[in-house]
């Protein structure tokens, strides 16, 4: 199979879909690797690092989609990307379709086989392609919630760790599931007092056993998140309904009774976002204000640390993107069934039940999309 890698578009976006290690994986596997001039070195890798793992340095995107079975990638495809998709191509990347009508047409109207990372499972009920990404936008999550407290960033002016005789920082996360939980161990780790809000139970005892000592955690209710969203200094919003447009859990109203300068930071925005006054943000410029409240909303975090993201996400798409290149999408599906929940769209229908729900669109069951 020919898998094809265009450098990522997406504005501040640095990482890449393919490493160096998974282009040598593939052509052992006896498939050629079409990796666009310049697309790794975001994330530190070089043309030359490809052609010793035996890809093929291709000179434009366009080249890339005309000439590949597969197109591999980070980012959902952006506006000029979804023209060049084909009837019969496959698209193996992030699409977070929930919030986006305009991409979820377009995937359509290309007739492309389109599987979505953040939708594919695994047997203990998690999400391993979303997971690697979780962690690293966890654990930067505190990191930027610290900057945009600082005064000169719109901030209160609050360290996270405080000093002695000054209290810390505190800080909310809401959704204790991934995000949430790297999110937690930075921020106490920075020294902040640090609270998790979940609505799983089962959860909650998980992190109440591991990290007891570390941050508190309490059930998640409308009252509870208010009570707590009052007094924070920083909230993070970390949760997640798979596939679906996030919930929204603190209101714009409330942004009045939270403390000037306060910080937001919304983790969940890639769905949609968790606040309601959340907008998509990008690196270039992360932060904004709304009624004395700042926020930042950037939906591809990990993309400001590409080499360590290239990295944990190459680790973890590259057993899923060799079965498919090695079985083709139709047997590499049937044979897991955690691999065909990530099947979002197929020759022009939809076939993710929570993205229909999102956008009140028909979806075929992805069982019958194995046979169409
Ligand atoms: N902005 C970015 O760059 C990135 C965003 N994300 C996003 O972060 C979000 C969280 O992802 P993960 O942590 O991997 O998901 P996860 O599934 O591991 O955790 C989500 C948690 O939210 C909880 N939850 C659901 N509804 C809730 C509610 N009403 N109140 C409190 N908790 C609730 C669930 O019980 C679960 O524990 C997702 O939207 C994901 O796409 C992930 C990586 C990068
Ligand atoms: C998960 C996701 O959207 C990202 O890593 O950008
Ligand atoms: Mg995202």
């Amino acid at each position: 199979m020919k898998i094809g890698c265009p450098t990522e578009i997406k504005p501040q976006e640095f990482r890449v879909g393919m490493t160096p290690d998974a282009a040598r994986e593939a052509t052992n596997h006896g498939h050629t690797a079409l990796i666009q001039k310049g697309a790794g070195l975001g994330a530190g890798f070089t043309d030359a690092d490809y052609e010793a793992a035996g890809a093929k340095i291709i000179a434009t995107a366009e080249e890339i989609f005309a000439m590949a079975d597969m197109i591999v990638k980070v980012k959902e495809p952006q506006a000029g990307e979804r023209k060049m998709l084909r009837e019969g191509q496959l698209l193996f990347t992030y699409l977070h379709l929930a919030p986006d009508r305009a991409q979820t047409q377009d995937l359509l109207d290309s007739g492309c086989t389109a599987i979505a990372y953040e939708t594919v499972t695994d047997d203990r009920g998690g999400l391993p392609l979303l997971a690697p990404m979780s962690e690293v936008a966890g654990r930067l999550a505190p990191q930027v919630g610290a900057w945009t407290l600082q005064k000169a960033n719109g901030g209160r002016g609050v360290l996270m760790g405080g000093v002695p005789g000054v209290a810390p920082a505190k800080v909310v996360v809401i959704g204790g599931g991934v995000v949430g939980t790297h999110a937690a161990k930075i921020a106490a780790g920075m020294g902040a007092d640090v609270t998790v809000l979940d609505r799983s139970l089962p959860r909650l005892r998980y992190l109440d056993d591991v990290f007891g000592g570390t941050f508190k955690n309490q059930y998640s209710t409308a009252g509870a998140t208010a009570e707590l969203v009052r007094e924070a200094d920083l909230v993070i919003g970390a949760v997640l309904i798979p596939g679906a447009a996030a919930p929204k859990l603190i209101s714009r109203a409330q942004l009045s009774e939270m403390k000037p300068g306060a910080a937001l930071v919304d983790v969940a925005i890639d769905q949609g976002g968790c606040f309601e006054t959340s907008k998509a943000t990008t690196h270039a410029d992360p932060i904004y204000e709304v009624d004395g409240v700042m926020h930042y909303c950037v939906a591809n975090m990990p993309g400001a640390v590409a080499r360590t993201s290239t990295q944990a996400l190459g680790n973890a798409t590259l057993p899923f993107m060799l079965n498919l290149a090695n079985k083709g999408w139709r047997q590499a599906c049937q044979d897991d069934p955690h691999l065909l929940n990530g099947l979002n769209v197929h020759a022009g229908q939809l076939t993710y039940d929570a993205v229909g729900t999102a956008l009140g669109m028909d979806v075929l069951s992805p069982e019958l999309a194995l046979k169409a």
